[in-house]
């Protein structure tokens, strides 16, 4: 059996900023593993990764409050290199004897230091006496920094914009390196994590892949796994990593949940079947589904009816196999921030991911989740890394809840099949101008509105679809796609004229955030 490999792994504290996963990004573009925990879990996670580095993020909250979030002492006595960020350089200056105030002008958006002392966190980035732009916000400010501590640049709102104690390698910054408003933000980050920590970047898919090989192998023993298969990059990324790891103890069941697109249970099926030697389930659920979700308009209740209800059918499923004792999902990291707020941490749940509830007490089926902490950009990377055809490893995203949170409002098979019928021409559109792989992901939504229109002369009063697109490397930021116009004309003319129940078609120009990609 292969041994797992041991590489090198930097914690992230979360204070609770909203960009807390950016600086967890940043790092493993530099092939560095890193994980977030939040502030209140900082000593268990330091005792069980033995990091080689801890960063400290941005909050809102400020030190100079009492029952502001503090850290265990343990984690400057466990002597490994510390960066903080904003907050934390704050708590760093209140924790070891410098002073931070409030009441200062608050500093926010573009801001230039000056160096004032050559440092290796700005190595190859500026000098002493150079100016480099950086992006602030905060309020309070460093006002006295601790014994053994000097100061590397300034600027205008922060008189210790960066501070360093090189001989206990601490260094800290009130601006945020982790943003791209902070241009070379990525490569200080490179130079703490490479050049002051020492790491080297050992972090790669193909070893990922052994490493979770023997993990799985490890977790699993003899028993049998059964894997929830959408067909969507990360299931199919799971199942194939757990089949690597586990041969024929794993069965795919795939559930027809009633809520998905056009075809879509005919396509997978038979696509997976071509590709793959794995035994496959066929769940038509989709009765079930919809008639649990009748009358339900909520969002974050047909979120969680849905999760219960996969969870309902896996554990049925499960039963009917003798010896299956796990449950493999494709759950990801941003998965887990959006509904737990980085791991149970202190910034706010946006929504409940199907996948994320995790299992009742009374089942006693385990979970298997090898991508839990991985990006979807990364996920894709370890499909190519397993020889994934790109007919699996470049689809756009779809959500487990399915087209139940792309119609608000009430959802019955008579909207399901509207939306479906729109969405299929939407995608074939987008397919005949040689536009799917620059999307990130696209999809119509139904609204729950109707408006007049006039066609053949005669009033119509029917209902709106919303047309959305994104562009995104990982799901958690996102803009609109600009598509050309003639597209969507083209688009809205076919959906107008063949599905009836819509005479009116917008699109979304929001970006996320503020908006979130799905509309529920
Ligand atoms: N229809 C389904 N049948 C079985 N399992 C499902 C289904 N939909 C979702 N799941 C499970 O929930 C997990 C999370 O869903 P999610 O949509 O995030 O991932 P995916 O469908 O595998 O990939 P993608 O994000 O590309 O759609 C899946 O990896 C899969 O394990
Ligand atoms: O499997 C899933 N179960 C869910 O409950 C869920 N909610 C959102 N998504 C997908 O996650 C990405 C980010 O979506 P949002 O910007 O809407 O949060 C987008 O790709 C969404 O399609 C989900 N996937
Ligand atoms: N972004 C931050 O970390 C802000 C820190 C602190 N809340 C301040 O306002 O100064
Ligand atoms: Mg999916």
């Amino acid at each position: 059996m292969t041994q797992p490999t041991q590489h090198q792994k930097v914690l992230i504290v979360d204070f609770g900023s909203q960009v807390t996963q950016l600086i967890a990004r940043r790092l493993r573009e530099l092939n560095v593993y890193c994980e977030i925990h939040p502030y209140t879990k900082a000593t268990t996670a330091l005792e069980a990764m033995q990091p080689q580095a801890v960063i400290f993020s941005g909050g809102p909250n400020s030190t100079t409050d009492a029952d502001s979030p503090r850290v265990d002492h343990k984690i400057f006595e466990y002597g490994a290199p510390i960066f903080g960020i904003c907050y934390g350089e704050q708590l760093i200056c209140a924790e070891l004897g410098g002073k931070v105030e409030s009441g200062h002008d608050r500093e926010f958006g573009r801001a230039d230091i000056s160096i004032v002392k050559d440092s290796p966190l700005f190595a190859g980035i500026a000098k002493a006496g150079e100016n480099e732009p950086v992006w602030m916000s905060h309020g309070d400010r460093v006002t006295a920094i601790p014994e053994g501590f000097e100061v590397i640049a300034t600027s205008e709102g922060a008189p210790y914009a960066a501070i360093a104690n090189t001989e206990k390698k601490i260094y800290a910054v009130q601006f945020h390196p982790e943003v791209m408003h902070t241009p070379r933000g990525a490569e200080m980050l490179k130079n703490f994590v490479y050049n002051i920590a020492g790491l080297t970047g050992d972090w790669t898919m193909a070893a990922y892949r052994e490493e979770q090989v023997a993990k799985i192998r490890e977790q699993v023993g003899d028993a049998k796994v059964i894997c929830g298969l959408s067909g969507g990059v990360d299931s199919s990324v799971a199942a194939v990593l757990i089949h690597e790891a586990i041969g024929d103890q794993l069965t795919c069941v795939f559930v027809d949940t009633g809520l998905l697109r056009k075809d879509e249970a005919t396509q997978v099926t038979t696509l997976f079947r071509e590709h793959y030697n794995i035994p496959l389930v066929h769940v038509d659920a989709s009765d079930r589904f919809l008639g649990e979700l009748a009358g339900i308009s909520d969002p974050e209740t047909k979120r969680k009816t849905i999760g219960r209800l996969f969870i309902e059918v896996f554990d049925e499923e499960s039963s009917k196999i003798e010896g299956a004792e796990f449950l493999a999902q494709g759950t990801l990291y941003p998965d887990v921030i959006e509904s737990l707020s980085a791991s149970g941490g202190p910034s706010q749940v946006i929504k409940s991911h199907h996948n994320v509830g995790g299992l009742p007490d009374y089942m006693k089926l385990k979970l298997v989740e090898p991508l839990r902490e991985l990006f979807k950009d990364e996920v894709r990377a370890l499909g190519r890394e397993l020889g994934l055809t790109e007919a699996f490893v470049g689809r756009h995203p779809f959500p487990g809840p399915g087209l139940a949170i792309r119609i608000p409002g009430e959802i019955t098979p008579d909207a399901v099949a509207t939306l479906q019928d729109a969405d299929a021409i939407y995608l074939d559109e987008i397919r005949k101008a040689g536009l799917y792989n620059e999307i990130w992901q696209a999809f119509a939504v139904l609204l729950p509105v109707k408006t007049v229109g006039v066609m053949g002369d005669a009033r119509t009063y029917e209902k709106v679809l919303a047309l959305r697109a994104v562009t995104s490397t990982d799901g958690m930021t996102a803009d609109f796609f600009q598509f050309p116009w003639e597209v969507l004309a083209r688009t809205a003319t076919r959906i107008i004229n063949q599905v009836p129940g819509v005479n009116r078609v917008v699109y979304d120009v929001t970006s996320k955030p503020p908006g979130t990609i799905e509309w529920e």
